[in-house]
């Protein structure tokens, strides 16, 4: 029987992981639309694949399921017309394109096989690659550039952290902030709702009021979460998943950190991560002076304390006496550099066991100094839209 699908903590041994190996989505990156795509550079695409596929392979020496996203998302459009309607109405949107071209592009796309219909979702479409024959009646069609995006890619599903988390047995589908990756949602939306292997998972934060991304949520210990609230999950996006958890029993603490508003930050999980059940590893810039808002769940109501030190609110909600720091760097520039290249941002495969990026030197070897065990992975390119082995993951399962 195959491990129940549930998520309770961020270092419970990992069974099964959502993963999205890069593909022709990076290849529409240029140097005209890559900040907008939220990437600092242009990744060599057959390398960040390799690089991808190195941490695939490392999953699954350890006895890890790996789901990649763009099979199970074939799968679904496989299996349920209703999620092919879903992921073409997301996709093709008559307020860009005009009604005649984005009704001919959507009868078009209900013919296409479920593989390619999955790499036009993800990968997205130019006014080039259009199969339907020169429009005269789109005015559209005719004043756009050959180049231009019919349909937008989506390079950031790399990281599907971001688009769903688990809390407990449900599955949260994000509400993603940025223009750039508000789409990717309904794709985990669809996965989630069609794929037979989540038949009965049950939803959390289905109200989706504000943006939420899954970078920014910590399962600290059962039942106590952590909540970055920055660039990118707002204060009412916080509150609206704090009181969906406490509705639906997921949660009685929730610790909601204020994280700087900037790209080097975008996600609580930029500066901290976990790496054993008391232990973190740490941006030092900020562990002294991160502060946090404690909700309580008490029954009949909801009680906010703070804000107070994040540390020191986040061990009192996880009932233990002190939170372990594990710093980033020694001096404050390698600190600064290693935070920027994820240094901060592993991924627990158990109590003490994490996937770092190699680069880090200075972090990895803090991190063996104090007993963690580092499995490092290559991201040279992987790292080049700003996200490391947790961002890139998405647990389905631990114990
Ligand atoms: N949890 C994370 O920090 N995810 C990394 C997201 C990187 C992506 N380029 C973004 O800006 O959203």
């Amino acid at each position: 029987m195959s491990q129940p699908l549930r998520v309770d903590s961020e270092v419970g041994r990992l069974r099964t992981v959502l993963l999205h190996r890069p593909g022709d989505e990076l290849k529409r990156l240029t140097p005209r639309n890559n900040d907008q795509l939220l990437f600092d550079g242009l990744p060599w695409v057959d390398r960040a694949q390799e690089e991808h596929d190195a941490f695939a392979e490392l999953l699954r020496s350890r006895d890890v399921e790996v789901l990649l996203l763009a099979d199970v998302l074939t799968e679904a459009l496989t299996v349920s017309g209703a999620a092919r309607v879903q992921g073409i109405a997301a996709a093709v949107d008559p307020r860009r394109l005009g009604h005649p071209l984005a009704q001919e592009l959507a009868a078009h796309l209900r013919t296409v096989e479920p593989a390619v219909l999955s790499t036009v979702l993800t990968a997205g479409m130019t006014f080039d690659e259009l199969p339907i024959g020169p429009s005269g009646s789109s005015l559209v069609r005719r004043m756009h550039h050959g180049g231009d995006f019919v349909i937008e890619p989506l390079p950031n599903l790399l990281f599907t952290r971001d688009s769903s988390f688990w809390i407990a047995d449900r599955v949260a589908i994000t509400a993603l902030a940025l223009p750039a990756r508000v789409r990717e949602a309904s794709l985990t939306d669809l996965i989630y709702a069609y794929h037979p292997r989540f038949r009965g998972v049950r939803r959390a934060y289905e109200s989706h009021t504000a943006p939420v991304e899954g970078g920014d949520v910590l399962l600290l210990s059962p039942g106590v979460i952590a909540v970055g609230v920055g660039e990118r999950t707002t204060p009412a996006g916080a509150e609206a998943l704090a009181r969906s958890v406490f509705e639906d029993g997921l949660a009685h603490t929730v610790v909601v950190v204020p994280i700087e508003q900037r790209r080097a930050s975008m996600h609580l999980d930029t500066v901290c991560t976990m790496v054993d059940v008391d232990a973190v590893v740490m941006y030092p810039a900020v562990a002294d002076t991160l502060s946090a808002f404690t909700l309580r769940f008490e029954g009949d109501g909801v009680t906010i304390r703070g804000a107070e030190p994040f540390l020191d609110a986040a061990a009192a909600a996880m009932g233990i006496g002190k939170l372990r720091v594990i710093d980033t760097g020694l001096d404050h520039v390698t600190a600064e550099r290693e935070q920027w290249d994820d240094g901060n941002n592993t991924l627990a495969l158990a109590p003490g066991v994490v996937v770092a990026y190699e680069r880090n030197v200075e972090t990895n070897a803090r991190l063996e100094a104090s007993g963690i065990e580092v499995l490092r992975i290559a991201g040279s390119e992987l790292g080049s839209g700003r996200g490391g082995p947790r961002c890139m993951s998405c647990p389905i399962a631990r114990d």
